[in-house]
Formats: C-alpha cells, sequence, structure tokens
C-alpha cells in the first residue's frame, strides 16, 4: 500500500472532485460516512455521550458531518468548535449549518482556557480539530486543550490523524499531539504512523477508502509503501514440482564465538525453514557439536581457532553468506572478515557484530558486495552511521548511507524499515512479543534462506522482514507475547508461508 503525502492526498482530492463531477462537500460527506459507519459498527447504537471536537478547516467539517449523522442515528452528540482561527473553510461552514438545522444543542465554542469541557475516563472523544492541513505546531490554550484532552482517560478517536501529528515530518515538540487510541485515516495511511518517535500517537489505525481518483493514485510514485498481507504474498515464487535442493541454493551462516553459538543455530535453521536448498554453518571449533546435534540437517566447517573466527576457509562456493552473529569484535575475527571481504563477491548479508566490525573499521564498506543486505538494529545503525536528531534525519543518513555503499539497509523495530535505492518498504507484521533474544538471528537467517532461493536481495529483505513478523504473529496467538523465544518464530515460519495465501477479509 503506497504512503502519499499530504500534498498527494490533496492533489488528489482535487482531482477527484473534477473527474468524479462531485462537489468538496459531498466527498466530505463520502468520507464522514465511512466514519461513521466504523463507530456505529463499534457502539451499536450505546447510550454514551461522544464529545466531538471539530476543529475550523476541513477536519472540523468532517466531525460536523459525523456528529450529524451520529444524531440522526440516535447518539447523544455534544460539539465543540476549537475557534482557534476566524478563517473557517467553506465546508466547514456548510456542516455547521447542516449541524445547527437539526439540533437546537448547538456547538459550544472554545475560545480560550476557561471553556474548556469536563472530560472524565470512560467518556468517548472524537478529535476532529487538524488533519493533513496542519502547517506549524499547535500552541497556546489549543495546546493545552490538547493536553487536557490526553490527561483525561477518555477514549480517543482521531479523525484522519491525531491533531497536532504531520503527515511526513517529526515535530520539533510532542507538547501539543493528540494521543490517540485509535485513527481512522482517509485513503492512505501517513508516514509518521510509522516512526518511532510519533507511531505511540497514532494508536490502531484503519485506513479508510474514500474512492479518491484511482488513475492518480496508480501513476503517483510515493517515497513510501506499506507491507501488508497483500502485498507480501505477491512476492512469494512457487517452488516447481520438478525440482531438487540445488534449485533452492545453499546458504552459508558465518559467526559463533565461545558462548554465543546459539546465534548462528538460530539463524541456520531460519534459513533452512524458509526453503533453503542446503546450508551449511562456519564457526569457532567449539560450536561443531552444538551445532551437528542442534541442527542435523546442516554442515559444519570450523575455523583452526578454537573460541572465536580467525580464518573463513571453504572449499564450495555457496549462493549467499550470511555474516555476524555471536562472532565479537575481536581483532582475528576481524582480519576474517576483512579476508573474506576482499576474497568474495557472493551476495552478502551483515548482521550483528558483522556491523559492528563494519562500524570499527569503516574501510571494510567499501569492499562490501553491491547490493548486500544490512540488518542493524539501532544501536547498530547509530554506530554505523552516528548520531541523528530525529527520525526524519535518520532517514536522510540512511538514505545518504545506502547510496554511497550501494547497500540495502533493514533497519528493525516495530515497524522495521527497509531502504532500497529506489523506496522504503514499511514492515506492518510482527508484535512486542519479538522483543526477545535472538529474534533478530533469525530475521538474519530467514532472508539469507530467501536469497539463496535467488530473490532479489531487496525483495529478500522486504518478504524476509513480513514473514518473520507474520511468524512471530503466529506465534503470539499461540501462546501470548510473554513466551515467544526466537525459536518460536522460527518454529511458525512454516505457518506463515501458509497464512501468506489464507482468505480472510481483512488484510493487514
Ligand atoms: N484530502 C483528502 O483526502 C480529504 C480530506 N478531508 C479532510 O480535510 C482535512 C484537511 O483539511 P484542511 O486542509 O482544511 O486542514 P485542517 O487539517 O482542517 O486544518 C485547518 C487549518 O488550520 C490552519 N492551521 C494549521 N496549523 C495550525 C496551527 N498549528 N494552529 C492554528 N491553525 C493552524 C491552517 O490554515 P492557516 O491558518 O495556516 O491558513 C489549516 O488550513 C483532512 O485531514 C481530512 O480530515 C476530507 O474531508 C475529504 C477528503
Ligand atoms: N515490538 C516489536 N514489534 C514488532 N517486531 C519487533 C518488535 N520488537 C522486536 N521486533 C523484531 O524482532 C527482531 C529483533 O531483532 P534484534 O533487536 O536484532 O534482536 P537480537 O539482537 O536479540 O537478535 C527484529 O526483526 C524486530 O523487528
Ligand atoms: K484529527
Amino acid at each position: 500500500m503506497k504512503i502519499y503525502s499530504a500534498e498527494q492526498l490533496q492533489k488528489a482530492d482535487s482531482l477527484s472532485i473534477k473527474n468524479q463531477n462531485i462537489s468538496s462537500t459531498d466527498l466530505m460527506e463520502r468520507a464522514a460516512g465511512l466514519v461513521f459507519n466504523q463507530i456505529h459498527s463499534r457502539l451499536e447504537g450505546s447510550d454514551i455521550e461522544i464529545k466531538i471536537f471539530c476543529g475550523i478547516g476541513n477536519n472540523g467539517g468532517d466531525g460536523l458531518v459525523i456528529a450529524r449523522m451520529l444524531l440522526e442515528h440516535g447518539y447523544k452528540v455534544k460539539v465543540f468548535i476549537v475557534n482557534y482561527s476566524e478563517k473557517r473553510s467553506r465546508d466547514f461552514l456548510i456542516n455547521y449549518d447542516r449541524f445547527k438545522n437539526i439540533t437546537k444543542d448547538w456547538p459550544v465554542l472554545i475560545k480560550n482556557q476557561n471553556d474548556f469541557p469536563k472530560i472524565e475516563e470512560g467518556d468517548f472523544v472524537i478529535d476532529a480539530m487538524f488533519g493533513i492541513g496542519l502547517n506549524r505546531p499547535i500552541e497556546g490554550w489549543v495546546s493545552a486543550l490538547v493536553e487536557h484532552i490526553n490527561k483525561s482517560g477518555a477514549f480517543i478517536l482521531s479523525i484522519d490523524m491525531p491533531s497536532g501529528l504531520y503527515a511526513e515530518q517529526v515535530p520539533g515538540n510532542t507538547a501539543g499531539i493528540i494521543k490517540a487510541n485509535f485513527t481512522l485515516t482517509f485513503q492512505s495511511p501517513k508516514f509518521t504512523f510509522f516512526l518511532p518517535q510519533t507511531m505511540d500517537y497514532v494508536g490502531e489505525f484503519q485506513v479508510l477508502d474514500i474512492g479518491l481518483d484511482r488513475e492518480f493514485l496508480a501513476k503517483t510514485n510515493t517515497n513510501a509503501r506499506l507491507i501488508g498481507k497483500e502485498q507480501a504474498r505477491l512476492l512469494y515464487k512457487n517452488r516447481k514440482k520438478n525440482s531438487h535442493k540445488g534449485d533452492y541454493g545453499h546458504t552459508l551462516i558465518v559467526g559463533g564465538s565461545y558462548g554465543k553459538i546459539g546465534s548462528i543455530v538460530l539463524s541456520a535453521t531460519a534459513a533452512l525453514k524458509t526453503g533453503a536448498g542446503l546450508c551449511s554453518v562456519f564457526s569457532p571449533e567449539c560450536g561443531y557439536e552444538i551445532i551437528q546435534t542442534a541442527l542435523p540437517e546442516a554442515m559444519v566447517i570450523t575455523d583452526n581457532q578454537k573460541k572465536h573466527l580467525s580464518e573463513i576457509k571453504i572449499d564450495f562456493e555457496p549462493d549467499i553468506i550470511c555474516f555476524g552473529m555471536g562472532a565479537g569484535t575481536g581483532d582475528a575475527a576481524l582480519n576474517a572478515f576483512e579476508k573474506l571481504l576482499k576474497e568474495t563477491k557472493l551476495p552478502m548479508l551483515i548482521d550483528a557484530d558483522g556491523l559492528n566490525m563494519l562500524s570499527k573499521n569503516k574501510a571494510l564498506l567499501d569492499l562490501l558486495p553491491e547490493r548486500s543486505v544490512l540488518t542493524p538494529h539501532p544501536k547498530e545503525l547509530e554506530r554505523l552511521i552516528g548520531k541523528w536528531d530525529d527520525d526524519n534525519h535518520k532517514i536522510k543518513k540512511v538514505q545518504k548511507f545506502i547510496n554511497k555503499y550501494n547497500v540495502i539497509l533493514v533497519l528493525k523495530g516495530a515497524h522495521s524499515f527497509c531502504f532500497s535505492k529506489e523506496e522504503i518498504f514499511i514492515n506492518n507484521s510482527g508484535n512486542a512479543g519479538m522483543s526477545t533474544a535472538g529474534a533478530g538471528d533469525v530475521l538474519s537467517g530467514v532472508i539469507s534462506g530467501l536469497m539463496s532461493q535467488k530473490y532479489d536481495p531487496v525483495i529478500a529483505a522486504v518478504f524476509g522482514v513480513y514473514l518473520h513478523g507474520l511468524a512471530g504473529d503466529l506465534a503470539a496467538e499461540k501462546m501470548g507475547y510473554e513466551a515467544i523465544t526466537a525459536g518460536e518464530i522460527t518454529n511458525n515460519l512454516g505457518g506463515a508461508f501458509l497464512e501468506l495465501f489464507r482468505e480472510e477479509e481483512n488484510l493487514n
């Protein structure tokens, strides 16, 4: 699903009005009608009072239409106009009149702090103050009102966006942003819904297709795309009936050190469970029996050194080398890595201590084979590219980095971001149960397993991240969050492949 910018959505808005021969008021009615249906299907006529805070632009206009529809269906509604400006939009005014025509309980104007209504825990609040038209931080008494609503403990539903949040930029100051429990957003999720600094303001979200101009949306390129099941299933490559293990490639997992052999076992198991035809593991000598016992399907080659890597010698050519898990960053391992990079042009995935070695010796970055995949978590990324001011700055730095070194970078997190030169792919699977030791090792195995099957590195990264998250989601369904271990994610990879093609009503 493409993630359009506020500007692109505004353009789509005016084009739709023109091409569909409707008025902007009709489009507002359509959008707000979809919101009403969602609320109505959940509240089912409940007699709870709904407090709706409307701005004076089109987001506020949406709020007024929703208020009217709720009132017409017998809900108790109290509307407040947040009078942050005298400059009302046309559709706001039209819907202000329409609302006033059906009730004697007219909207209450809020002009300053003295006008704030009482909001209690358990109240239902609709936030329709600002949407994609926000162009500067919320200040003064309006910011105080946002705090008042946030502190109330009420359930907050934001329309289009939590008021105070921009669609693309991280705000300098987070005072004055609504902290929604749920956001119903129009046509496309907004980029800030996925950034670590801003995602908590959005709560759960759902995208409502308000039928904006299809042709414009199809031909418009976006900087980012959300990957859900519908998109991920298109990336899957069928296995041929007439095939053998050689068709699915040979993954070589390199890493481990004394006490950290488990990490490479996790990666290797995940590579095999993702469909790699063959998997070999290169580890320090101390890993030999552990790996052979834990994973009889893998072949094991060992270093001359007992406890750490020192020289990576192999007498076959794998399809992909996955390097770094549990390897440590000692001089001997670093030398081994440098030699490997100098000698190989094979596709590579670098994870964990492999990334830390690149940070320790930045000259190694120039030796990376083209289109290698790097899978840092935020701390590993910081070591690699240095500190950033905010999430937007971080993204700019990553883009500069991947262009300079011609690599693909997966920044892991609650929503992992896959950076390719062309686009950012934001993952929408996974859960907090996956914040557990070794989950990243499993991911590096999954992506390597796909690369060994000749998935393009960008697709392997995007698809691998999605499958990994989906396996985590299946694990959570069975055992809740806390009991998920990295190995449980791997155990659910088979289920994740099956789940990809299971039909259901809501594809997220
Ligand atoms: N496009 C679509 O797909 C559809 C969109 N629809 C809806 O329209 C919404 C966008 O509406 P919108 O453009 O009228 O802007 P909105 O967010 O209501 O802000 C109002 C005005 O506030 C002002 N302002 C800004 N920042 C400020 C601040 N900090 N403090 C004080 N004032 C500030 C600024 O005006 P300014 O004062 O800068 O001239 C701005 O114009 C969108 O989110 C969705 O809900 C649907 O109805 C149909 C389909
Ligand atoms: N809250 C979360 N929601 C979704 N995915 C998560 C969450 N926490 C962790 N993950 C995923 O789990 C993995 C953790 O990787 P990493 O931090 O490298 O762990 P480790 O170093 O222990 O292997 C990443 O793929 C990350 O995206
Ligand atoms: K809003």
